[in-house]
């Protein structure tokens, strides 16, 4: 047996050979291990292929590592040995690599955390992982994507609001690179990836042709008085959906459905009848569908192994059937409503956003067609989720709700339209709303590309670094939000003594230049669904509300929402 003494008179050498050898073998061990248990034979020999290759270079590198000259090494390595040095500064700025996560092994980073039966993870319950990794990493947490590509996730409420101030003229927001593929390799259809996923000039481009009709204060004041009867529609199909106990079950299916058709509303200026109880809302149906697969084939190609770049993997079929789908059915809506606009007479007096893209010059027809499917398709699930989140909350809260009631209840006589300049004194409900997004956001967090180093928690982040800023996380913390985990509307009231309190961590729509253009319209429908829902129904949920990651936060179905009438006095 070796002694102590014999163990620290080791040479030098042979030390650093095993520190050098031991984390490749437990690489190669961990790369086989997940070989044996993943699922399918394309994965099982990507992964075998990976752990050979690893193998050999780490091989055929030892040698120079071994030789090397430590005063040649790297900045990195010189500051990983400086923790161990006597005269250490733990104030220090670390690097990028000094940052805490999972392990990282080659080329598929650690993104092994999410396959199934080798991680601990699950990607439908992606938004637990990422408050359980923040809890054993702290508030910065190093992931490596697929190539080892550096992302870098952000828990604290300072080092986001650092990020946010970063005044950058074309905010970088990760492309989804599937959707891109897909997309470049449909010429006769799209000439880019689209608003969404390009970047830089020709993002700025797109992004001042497209939406100046959607962010338009005076095109959606003027949709106000149809988004009225959207809603009462939407009311009326809650009553036709009720069952024998006043419960609507699956209530996400009828809210996806008012998302679709309000959105509808304001891109295509006219009524769809999606809401209407004779509806046999097929084409809702189907749409909603390819809605949610498109959702989970972009957030199932981000976590799983990119082999759909080199051949058309379930993700990427799922993708491309969803795509085709969404944009086939939208087209046949964009064209049945030019054609009966040619017919009839407009009857709104405000454009539509459809006319305003189709009026601009500078634009390829197909980019135009492009966004406006595009803009519907971003209206179905993220609006109807967040119904879904409303309606459960208020449920749950029947205080809460009843300052709701009576705040609608102000804002016109029964059976009256509410009209805009009412809705914007709705102070309460705006108040309820806004606590909603922060306990329950569709977008739990926001996703950039520095385009300049940052220091974030005592690390420095080169430009190029991918981060994630999770906002509904540091929503939830006290250090930012006092009785962070409560439901209190008061604290976003004027005057209100609720603090700590950081408004700006509140973020359900991103942030800055790259903000989403829906996000005016968006709030205005939910403000009304929600005044005339309260002026109808008393709303009770029994069950809790389970969260679902589907590349955007969902309620996992189906959620049983009640409706009492309340005697129209
Ligand atoms: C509850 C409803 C919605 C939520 C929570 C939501 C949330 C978001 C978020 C978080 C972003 C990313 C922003 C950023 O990176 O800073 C975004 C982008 C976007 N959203 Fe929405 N959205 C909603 C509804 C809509 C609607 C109704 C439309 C269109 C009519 C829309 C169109 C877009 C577009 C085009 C982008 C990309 C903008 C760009 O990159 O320049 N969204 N949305």
């Amino acid at each position: 047996m070796m002694t102590q003494e014999e163990n620290t008179s080791r040479p030098m050498e042979q030390v650093s050979e095993w520190k050098i050898r031991l984390p490749d073998l437990q690489m190669i061990g961990c790369l086989v291990t997940m070989a044996v248990f993943t699922n399918g034979w394309a994965n099982k020999i990507f992964i075998t292929t990976l752990a050979v290759i690893h193998g050999f270079i780490k091989i055929f590198t030892r040698d120079r590592n071994s030789n090397e000259n430590p005063d040649t090494r790297s900045d990195t390595n010189t500051n990983r040995n400086s923790e161990t040095s006597p005269d250490v500064h733990y104030d220090q700025v670390k690097t990028i690599d000094e940052i805490p996560g999972p392990l990282a092994l080659p080329f598929i980073g650690t993104n092994w955390i999410f396959y199934r039966g080798v991680g601990y993870y699950e990607v439908d319950r992606n938004h637990e992982a990422y408050h359980d990794l923040s809890i054993r990493y702290g508030q910065i947490v190093r992931q490596e994507s697929y190539w080892n590509y550096k992302i870098i996730s952000v828990f604290n409420g300072k080092d986001i609001e650092t990020i946010m101030k970063l005044n950058t003229k074309y905010p970088l927001r990760p492309p989804q690179d599937i959707i891109s593929h897909y997309r470049l390799s449909r010429k006769d259809r799209y000439t880019n990836s689209g608003l969404v996923n390009e970047q830089g000039r020709e993002w700025e481009k797109l992004r001042n042709s497209l939406t100046p009709g959607l962010m338009s204060s005076l095109t959606i004041n003027g949709f106000f008085s149809s988004l009225n009867t959207v809603t009462d529609d939407f009311v009326e199909l809650i009553k036709y959906r009720r069952n024998e106990n006043d419960t609507v079950v699956s209530f996400e299916e009828i809210a996806c459905r008012f998302g679709l058709e309000s959105t509808c509303m304001l891109v295509l200026g006219r009524r769809m009848n999606f809401l209407k109880t004779d509806s046999t809302s097929e084409l809702t149906k189907k749409l909603a569908k390819a809605v949610r697969t498109h959702f989970l084939a972009t957030r199932d190609a981000a976590y799983g192994l990119p082999t759909w770049k080199y051949y058309a993997n379930a993700a990427y079929k799922n993708l491309i059937q969803s795509e085709e789908t969404i944009y086939d059915i939208i087209s046949d809506l964009i064209n049945q409503t030019i054609q009966e606009n040619k017919d009839v007479a407009q009857d709104e007096a405000v454009e539509a956003v459809f006319q305003s893209i189709l009026r601009e010059k500078t634009l390829d027809h197909r980019d135009k067609k492009a966004a406006i499917v595009d803009f519907i398709a971003a209206g179905i699930h993220t609006i109807g989720n967040t119904l879904c989140f409303l309606l459960h909350k208020m449920g749950k809260h029947p205080e809460v709700q009843r300052q709701i009631h009576e705040e609608a209840q102000q804002l016109a006589p029964q059976r009256c339209e509410v009209p805009i300049k009412e809705m914007r004194n709705a102070k309460y409900i705006k108040a309820f709303i806004q606590e909603v997004y922060r306990l329950t956001p569709t977008a739990p967090d926001i996703a950039r590309i520095l385009d300049q180093s940052a220091t974030l928690s005592n690390h420095e982040l080169p430009a190029g670094t991918v981060v994630l800023l999770h906002t509904w996380l540091a929503g939830l913390n006290e250090e930012n939000f006092v009785h962070a985990r409560e439901l209190i509307p008061e604290r976003w009231l004027e005057n209100s003594s609720y603090q700590p309190h950081s408004p700006h961590l509140v973020a359900p729509f991103g942030y800055g230049r790259r903000i989403c253009p829906g996000k005016r319209f968006v709030d205005q429908a939910l403000q009304l669904a929600i005044a005339k829902i309260s002026r109808a129904f008393v709303v009770s949920a029994e069950d809790e509300l389970v969260l679902k990651s589907e590349y955007i936060m969902a309620p996992q179905g189906p959620v049983r929402i009640s409706f009492r009438d309340i005697p129209e006095t």
